[in-house]
């Protein structure tokens, strides 16, 4: 399963021109992950959350739909590809770091933080992110954090621009918080890819109760496809 995703998203997230004329095999992709791959049901999973991520996963069956795998670190081969590729080499962290520097929604404990796992469908062109967000991100007393939700908003909004135009970066997050969201509660994320002028890719989404009867959250975003080669730091 692991392979299949990451061959499906190799084209789209590789082999960026560099200067010189050099091609890079790998920047910032799923492929060759050799690592835990935690958008799996876990016994921290609530069984709302369950039952939704058994649903989506009856609807990859005939490949309409494919669970995106996710990882917690990049390998250091990769960060030093992605870093030559897109930010002249210079690495802002010490080499020694490399290696336990961690995805941000993938650096809590199981249960404890963004616990989520997101669904790819190739004809609709969406994304849909199943989640479950634990005690440690609350914000007000018994709900989320609104920076949680914005967290996981960049998230899938930046997964779904990756998928779409390759290396992106957030350039502009724009969130409406309608509804309160309940710790521990399970929420779903649509996504849409709006429109692309140039190397502007505009996506938006909202967050719903898995009953679709409450909207807690909408947002858009706007993500930057990276220029190799051209220095941002
Ligand atoms: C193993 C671990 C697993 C990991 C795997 C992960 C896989 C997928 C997950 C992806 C999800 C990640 C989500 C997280 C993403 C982030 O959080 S990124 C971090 C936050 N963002 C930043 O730090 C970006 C900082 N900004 C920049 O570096 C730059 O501004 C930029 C790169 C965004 C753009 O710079 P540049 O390339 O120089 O472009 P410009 O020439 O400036 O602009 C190009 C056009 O865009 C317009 N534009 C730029 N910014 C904005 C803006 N804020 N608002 C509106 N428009 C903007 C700009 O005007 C240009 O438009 P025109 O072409 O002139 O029309």
């Amino acid at each position: 399963m692991l392979r299949s995703c990451a061959a499906r998203l190799r084209p789209l997230l590789v082999a960026h021109g560099r200067p010189g004329g050099a091609r890079l095999t790998s920047t910032f992709s799923f492929e060759e992950v050799t690592q835990k791959d935690h958008a799996l049901p876990k016994p921290s999973w609530s069984k709302d959350l369950r039952l939704l991520f058994d649903q989506f996963m009856k609807k990859c069956e005939d490949g309409s739909w494919e669970r995106l795998p996710s990882c917690s670190r990049h390998s250091v081969q990769r960060f030093q590809n992605f870093t030559k590729a897109f930010f002249s080499g210079s690495i802002p962290v010490k080499e020694e770091q490399i290696s336990q520097a961690k995805f941000f929604p993938r650096s809590f404990e199981d249960g404890l933080g963004f616990e989520y796992a997101m669904f790819w469908s190739k004809d609709e062109k969406r994304i849909v992110c199943l989640f479950q967000g634990g005690l440690y991100l609350q914000g007000i007393p018994g709900f989320l954090h609104g920076g949680a939700l914005v967290t996981l908003i960049d998230t899938t909004l930046g997964t779904h621009a990756m998928l779409a135009g390759g290396a992106v970066m957030t350039a502009n997050l724009s969130i409406n918080f309608k509804r309160p969201m309940p710790l521990c509660s399970v929420g779903v994320i649509n996504t849409q890819l709006d429109k692309i002028e140039g190397r502007k890719l505009f996506v938006s989404c909202n967050i719903q109760s898995v009953d679709e009867k409450t909207v807690y959250t909408e947002g858009t975003g706007l993500f930057i496809k990276l220029e190799p080669g051209k220095t941002l730091v």
